[in-house]
């Protein structure tokens, strides 16, 4: 193996920071060349080097936001689709690791090490590439501030407005969106709770991992309307169907959402932005990504 092809990016301060003390160490005996960040935003320029260098794998010790910078740095630098990445979870939420199959930071350093390996696709919202999601109006920690078993009884989409409803009072948005459906042009325009765009999750029915194979984004758009209605519908339901009042969803290729003339603050694999209207699309496999015996090429 050619010296330096193996780097790992790793974020000392992520989750509750106890990796920082044993993971160099575990990676490095897997033949990474660790490098850790030292403020927020290092990642991004860690990744671009790593690609610059045209490492051959990366591994990402830290949580989701950690992945999306490195990413990014990857992209800017024109080697993401060249490099296998892997993710050793070390964050607060993991969704990336959760619906990948990896478990824990000593399964990470194992997939990290030996692995197999996916073409996963990768989601590109305005040029800026994401891996789990991309959502305006949720707060990015939204999935992780409420009682965990409330998603397990109601389902992904329950969970989430319920633990926004807890975490704030959000007020719709007007947007258009207008999208490459798998069934052809899809269009919605009016009053949103909130837009759920998912590439390594879905947020509809019982929620988990989507399909990261399919050259598709799972897109699900919740009307406005009094959260408490929502909520009862959705446990009226036990799990959100395809077909429930309010919630519109479709899996498309291109999504292109205006916020009317409105500022509309995304949340990129928890990364904030905002923009008066965003374009989304796939890049069909172009990641190879190791993961867990628990991910399923094939989950619809
Ligand atoms: N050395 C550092 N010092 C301070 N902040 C850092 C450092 N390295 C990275 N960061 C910042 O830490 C933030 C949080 O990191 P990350 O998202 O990986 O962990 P998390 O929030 O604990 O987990 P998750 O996103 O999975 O919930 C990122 O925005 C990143 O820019």
């Amino acid at each position: 193996m050619q010296i330096g092809s193996r780097r790992c990016i790793l974020n000392p301060v992520s989750g509750d920071g106890e990796h920082a003390d044993y993971v160099p160490r575990l990676m490095a005996a897997r033949g990474f060349e660790v490098y850790e960040t030292k403020a927020a935003g290092d990642a991004v320029e860690l990744g671009r080097e790593a690609g610059r260098a045209e490492a051959s794998e990366v591994a990402v010790c830290g949580g989701d936001g950690t992945v999306n910078e490195v990413i990014r740095g990857l992209d800017d630098a024109g080697h993401l689709d060249s490099v296998t990445l892997s993710v050793v979870p070390a964050g607060t939420a993991n969704l990336l690791a959760g619906n990948i199959g990896v478990t824990d930071i000593e399964h990470g350093v194992e997939i990290a090490d030996t692995g197999d390996t996916r073409p996963v696709d990768v989601g590109v919202a305005d040029d800026e590439p994401f891996l789990v999601s991309c959502i305006a109006g949720l707060p990015a920690d939204a999935s992780v501030s409420t009682p965990g078993d409330l998603k397990e009884r109601f389902g992904t989409l329950a969970f989430l407005l319920t633990g926004a409803q807890e975490a704030l009072r959000f007020d719709g948005f007007d947007i258009t969106v207008a999208a490459v459906g798998e069934d052809g042009p899809f269009t919605w325009s009016g009053e949103a709770a909130c837009l759920l765009v998912g590439n390594a999750r879905k947020f509809v029915a019982e929620g988990g991992q989507a399909n990261m194979e399919d050259g598709l984004l799972d897109v699900a758009i919740v009307e406005q309307m009094p959260t408490g209605n929502l909520v009862a519908e959705a446990i009226g339901q036990r799990l959100l169907s395809l077909d429930t009042d309010g919630v519109t969803h479709v899996r498309a290729k291109e999504i292109s959402v205006s916020g009317d003339g409105d500022e509309l603050t995304f949340s990129r694999d928890g990364e904030l932005s905002t923009h008066e209207a965003l374009s989304l699309s796939v890049r069909e496999r172009a990641l190879t990504l190791r993961v867990g015996a628990g991910y399923a090429p094939n989950p619809d």
